[in-house]
């Protein structure tokens, strides 16, 4: 029989945009003192509302709060905490200071370098990475975040404080050595039970903890901290709700299910067996299951899902908790924005205000039984039939084509040697050859030129002669810097995923549908629906049009199979390598174009190959092999006197270093600077053969590199990389910055480049 009480339903986050990107537009405004603080609180305050309101409107139990940030929540918990490195002076818990971290300016306001950005676990967030110093005191800062919960609990007395657990705040950090970290746990819990208590005088009961390194491979040293850093964040009155995500528990579910807490939230979309996590947990606690997958656009099959809680339920009873498997932060807002969108897509569409519905509907099927949904449950499903009938969906011919890539190990025509002497001759590239990564500055006016042809103001030919005259700026501004190899700068891209999907079969677009990726900044992911081909050359007339206008070689600029895939939304009825090989395929014949059109340098970006990563060790080789054949298979077809390059950022390559150099890229360009060029290491230690160009200066940063700065990198990446074998070039595409940033920066380097040279003769 259904129980009759109705079930506790949560999120643990939720997207902190706002429509429209509301945030995004306040927080420029007011970095360009076009507008004031109270304006920017105004708006954090409407957003914050909003969300409340959306999770009661959908009779969601306990809505989140202390999960939005003006910038990033990792930052947000540095600064409540006092973990905030000493060459941004004394920082106490503001607004401004989180902004000084993200972009690189001291308390007082002076310039530097600020926090490192990387990719949260495996997704396309971009956390600020927390620096630890030696002798930190720990100082709890806590106004900022209870104003945040007081102002939802007075709307919402339900709402429920989200904090980053310290272990995971500890692991995400860098400064101090994996085991000073550690030792900081204890200090850093007493932090957090004082937090603790103090919310417990705001009359709080349930508070979430998220510890997401539970579903990594932990040392045994962090694993054993759990149980006394828990033991410590026992306060009266407060009942924790240990969060895990991004994965299942696998090793780690006895140790979860027996931490001193009254919860535990576990990621349903990846755990196998259900009711074996019911039996390890103790009968006072409940357990939360992230049933619906929190990074899926896609409406989920609840009739299923009802299928895998039912005996969950039958067990648990109250003590059963339904979430999505993680926070919503990583979705669009609303897919009721997509009106434009054919109904066939739309109809099967979920992001964050829909998974409220959806999670709704799952706790009243289970508590007042089938029937009470069967209207919903019926039209999930006419709604995916009218999705797997649509034309386009499955292509039989390219899944005939695509089928044998598996089975091949595609090469380039000759090694990397031959290639090389291949591509000198036809060169004839100095010593330490200077290129960028491929964007120059979106211009508001090429962005504006963009929305006016989207918008139908200017047409077709227009829009292409403006981004023409674009493109020649761009080419002339290199010869004149005196790069050596240029670029057409990518003015024509709105991004460097969403601009392939727009050309290839298979993929939708939303409007609206964006997501945060650091900062200010967000992505607007296409969708992955149907079978990916290639009907049409995408990049080649561009691509001539930049060649024609010089004598010096200007790379072709592609994204990669896997990157495309990565930071795309993907339909959920084909593995990834499936569907990464259609894409690998469709840049082959790319490829091929691009090679017969003369184009002698082609640049496959994959900033997305280390993201792609699984989070547990078990699971790399696999990923590792399909990723990397994906893009040797569109690149093979390369001759050898066409130089492949490849880029990529925000990685770590010590892990992976053998797959990076079975790429075979004849030049790899990565981001090294924030490391101080420590990343190299890797490269140095494996002997990597091919050539690479370390990133020699940060183009996250407004900050103009002098050239001592980039001279002293050139030296640690020459006592790295044999010189016949060394690029220099920018740690990434140039895209956010201004000309009034790049052109100083890059004749800096171009002109440490020409004096080594100069010296090395
Ligand atoms: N997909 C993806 N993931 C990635 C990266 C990436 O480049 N792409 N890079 C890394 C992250 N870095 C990033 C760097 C820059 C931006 C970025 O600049 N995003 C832009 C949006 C880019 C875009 O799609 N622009 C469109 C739409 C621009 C727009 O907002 N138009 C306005 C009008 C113009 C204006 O006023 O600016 C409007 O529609 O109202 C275009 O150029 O056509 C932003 O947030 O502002 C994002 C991520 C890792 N992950
Ligand atoms: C996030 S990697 C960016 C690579 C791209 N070619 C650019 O220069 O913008
Ligand atoms: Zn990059």
């Amino acid at each position: 029989m259904p129980h009759s009480t109705p079930l506790i339903t949560h999120t643990l986050g939720f997207p902190r945009i706002g429509d429209r990107r509301a945030l995004k537009w306040a927080l420029e405004a007011y970095w360009r003192g076009d507008d004031t603080a109270d304006r920017l609180h105004a708006t954090g305050h409407a957003i914050r509302q909003q969300i409340l309101d959306d999770h009661v409107a959908a009779g969601i139990t306990r809505p989140p709060v202390g999960d939005f940030s003006f910038y990033d929540h990792v930052a947000d918990t540095a600064l409540l905490f006092g973990q905030t490195p000493r060459r941004f002076g004394p920082m106490a818990n503001t607004l401004d200071n989180l902004f000084a971290l993200g972009r690189g300016r001291t308390a007082k306001g002076r310039n530097t370098a600020p926090l490192a950005m990387k990719k949260w676990l495996n997704s396309n967030y971009h956390y600020l990475v927390p620096e630890l110093e030696t002798d930190q005191p720990i100082m709890l800062d806590a106004a900022r975040y209870l104003d945040l919960v007081r102002e939802a609990r007075a709307a919402s007395s339900k709402a429920k404080p989200v904090l980053l657990g310290p272990l995971s705040f500890l692991w995400f950090s860098r400064g101090l050595d994996e085991s000073a970290r550690l030792a900081r746990a204890e200090a850093l819990a007493d932090a957090y039970r004082t937090l603790l208590a103090k919310l417990a005088e705001l009359g709080v009961t349930w508070v979430q903890i998220d510890e997401p390194i539970l579903t990594l491979d932990l040392p045994l040293a962090w694993l054993q901290a759990f149980e006394p850093t828990y033991h410590r964040l026992r306060v009266p009155r407060i009942k924790l709700l240990l969060t895990t995500y991004f994965g299942d528990l696998n090793g780690n579910v006895a140790l979860a299910a027996q931490l001193p807490v009254d919860g535990l939230h576990i990621d349903a979309t990846a755990t196998a067996d259900l009711i074996a996590v019911a039996d390890r947990l103790p009968d006072y606690k409940v357990l939360s299951v992230g049933i619906l997958d929190g990074r899926s656009i896609w409406r989920a099959d609840l009739a299923a899902l009802l299928d895998r809680l039912r005996p969950l339920h039958t067990r648990l009873g109250d003590r059963l908790w339904l979430a999505p498997s993680c926070s919503l932060l990583h979705l669009p807002l609303d897919a009721e924005s997509e009106s434009e969108l054919p109904d066939f897509l739309r109809r099967n569409l979920s992001f964050a205000r829909q998974k409220l519905q959806e999670l709704r509907l799952l706790a009243r099927g289970l508590t007042e039984g089938w029937n009470a949904i069967a209207l919903e449950l019926n039209q999930t499903a006419a709604a995916r039939a009218t999705l797997d009938a649509q034309p386009g969906r499955i292509d039989p011919q390219l899944r005939a084509e695509t089928a044998t890539i598996p089975q091949h190990s595609p090469a380039r025509p000759a090694p990397f040697s031959a290639r090389s002497a291949a591509q000198q001759a036809r060169f004839r590239l100095p010593l330490l050859p200077t290129t960028t990564i491929g964007s120059f500055p979106q211009t508001p006016e090429i962005r504006q030129a963009r929305k006016a042809f989207k918008n139908r103001e200017i047409n077709a030919a227009e829009y292409e002669a403006q981004m023409k005259s674009e493109i020649a700026e761009v080419i002339r501004a290199q010869e004149a810097i005196g790069l050596d190899v240029l670029v057409h700068g990518e003015a024509e891209r709105n991004d460097m995923v969403e601009y392939f999907g727009e050309q290839l079969d298979g993929f939708a677009f939303t409007r609206e549908g964006w997501v945060q990726s650091y900062g200010s900044r967000c992505v607007k992911p296409p969708i992955i629906w149907g079978d990916v081909r290639r009907s049409r050359p995408m990049t080649v007339d561009w691509a001539r049009y930049a060649q024609s206008l010089t004598d010096r070689p200007v790379k072709g600029m592609l994204t990669g199979p896997v990157t495309i895939l990565f930071w795309s939304f993907v339909r959920d009825d084909l593995s990834r390598e499936a569907v990464c090989n259609q894409i690998a395929e469709a840049l082959r014949g790319e490829i091929a174009d691009l090679a017969a059109a003369g184009i002698g340098m082609i640049q496959v970006d994959e900033p997305a190959f280390r993201e792609g990563l699984p989070l547990r060790r078990k699971d790399w080789p696999s990923y590792l092999t399909w990723a990397v054949r994906a893009f040797r298979h569109a690149v093979s077809i390369a001759p050898s006197d066409v130089q492949i390059h490849t880029h990529m950022c925000y990685s770590e390559f010590n892990d992976i270093i053998e797959s990076i150099a079975a790429l075979d890229a004849d030049v790899i360009t990565i981001e090294t600077t924030r490391s101080n060029m420590q990343l190299l290491d890797a490269f140095a230690d494996f002997d990597y053969p091919n050539a690479i160009g370390p990133g020699i200066y940060d183009i996250h940063a407004p900050q103009i590199p002098t050239e001592a700065e980039i001279e002293a990198r050139v030296r640690l990446a020459l006592a790295r990389v044999p010189v016949e074998r060394l690029w220099i070039n920018p740690d990434c595409g140039l895209k956010t910055r201004s000309w009034a940033e790049v052109t100083p920066a890059l004749e800096a380097m171009v002109a440490v480049a020409q004096r080594l040279r100069a010296d090395l003769d």
